[in-house]
């Protein structure tokens, strides 16, 4: 998770609201050109590199690649995704210039297809393999290529090829610097404004509200459920519950039985109904723990093959859980609710809140009984996340 990653830019000197918004602009664009199959160009101080993403690019992106690349392409993928697709093991660092984030493979002509690349990006993919990858060293722009993948919600695989500074406009391709892929969950969190609020009665409580947060960058809305009169409880001395809920469309929306999440929103939504201090319920734009909802109905194929939630993930080429608090945060202090009591189960939202600077004065437990389809989703979350029984 971020929240124990490097120092979030919020403690550095944060950036102009311009400065922010342009790079958030600029990040936002490059992420939808790689979901339509077109190669973008990184930029940083390590050079330059043409990427495309191997789910989406299609021939002719190839063929753009191939017409501003100084030097043969070669395929990125995660390391836990580069074992698979070599059968063996990959030991970090063995290769000069290999980044924890990303191995990088050597792509001979018959590998550069985009069905052959969808299939070694994805493990849920019939396996195409016409040769043999050989491990070359990463770029040093790797881990920001990867990372513009992930913001793209797409699998973190990408074809890259060094290019010059100047390739940007001489093939027609956007532009964007790697330190802005780096730093946009961080800098999106800090241009978060109220855009819209209504009273909205819900069955399980009648006085609650809507508070719509948008981002400077284009994406999909964060919102705020007050139930009660949590900021009159908190001025009055009594400490109001909250809960952070990541959105799931399966779960929320269709009582999916493979989680627990529709249980747990409604099950917070009426304990903070009942409870004298009210609640606030963040929902956050974090479907599949930040992967994304196409990534999760992958991940749930591989949990059918036999892996668990933390596994798939990561056989998938993203960490365990991808989400950061800090949009929670901030949304938090704009309804005015920096001190809570938080409704869940699991350690890293405790931690994660309060190193953004929420007071947690307390946790209270938040657990559904099994349901006959989701035991063995309960039990990895307690064995291997290390969520907290009760
Ligand atoms: N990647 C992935 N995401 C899942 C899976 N099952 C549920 N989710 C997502 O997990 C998120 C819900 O997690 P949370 O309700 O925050 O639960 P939690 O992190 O276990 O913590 P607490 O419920 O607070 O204890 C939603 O975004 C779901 O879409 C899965 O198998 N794989
Ligand atoms: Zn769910």
């Amino acid at each position: 998770m971020s929240i124990a990653g490097p120092i979030p830019s919020q403690l550095r000197e944060p950036p102009s609201q311009d400065t922010a918004a342009r790079a958030l602009r600029a990040v936002h664009r490059a992420a939808s050109e790689l979901r339509r199959g077109t190669p973008v160009l990184l930029r940083g101080a390590e050079g330059a590199l043409l990427a495309a993403a191997a789910e989406t690019v299609s021939a002719r992106g190839l063929a753009e690649l191939a017409a501003g690349a100084m030097a043969p392409a070669c395929l990125l993928l995660a390391p836990v995704r580069a074992a698979a697709v070599l059968q063996r093991p990959v030991p970090q660092g063995d290769l000069r210039g290999q980044s924890q984030e990303a191995v990088a493979l050597r792509l001979p002509p018959s590998l550069l297809d985009p069905a052959v690349l969808r299939s070694l990006a994805d493990p849920t993919a019939e396996r195409l393999l016409p040769a043999e990858p050989e491990r070359v060293s990463a770029p040093g722009l790797a881990p920001a290529a990867i990372a513009l993948a992930k913001l793209a919600k797409l699998l973190p695989a990408l074809v890259v090829a060094p290019a010059s500074d100047a390739a940007a406009s001489r093939l027609d391709v956007l532009a964007v610097g790697a330190e802005q892929v780096l730093s946009y969950p961080d800098t999106a969190a800090g241009t978060l404004g109220r855009v819209a609020e209504a009273r909205v009665p819900l069955e399980d409580a009648p006085e609650a509200r809507i508070v719509a947060f948008r981002a400077a960058d284009g994406g999909i809305e964060h919102l705020a459920i007050l139930v009660g009169r949590p900021e009159t409880a908190l001025a009055e001395g009594r400490v109001p519950l909250a809960r952070i809920h990541s959105e799931c469309f399966t779960g929320d929306l269709l009582g999916s039985l493979r989680c627990d999440c529709g249980p747990q929103l409604r099950g917070a939504i009426k304990r903070m109904a009942e409870d004298p201090a009210g609640g606030v319920l963040l929902y956050l734009a974090q479907e599949g723990r930040g992967i994304g909802l196409v990534n999760k109905l992958r991940a749930y194929t591989l949990q059918d093959q036999g892996l668990d939630t933390l596994d798939a993930n990561r056989a998938l080429g993203y960490g365990a859980d991808e989400r950061n608090f800090w949009v929670a945060a901030e949304m938090l202090r704009a309804v005015g609710i920096p001190h809570v009591r938080l409704l869940t189960n699991n350690p890293d939202k405790l931690a994660g809140l309060a190193a953004c600077g929420i007071e947690v004065a307390g946790r209270e437990a938040h657990q559904f009984a099994a349901n006959g389809v989701n035991d063995e989703y309960l039990a990895t979350k307690a064995k291997r996340f290390g969520h907290l029984l009760a």
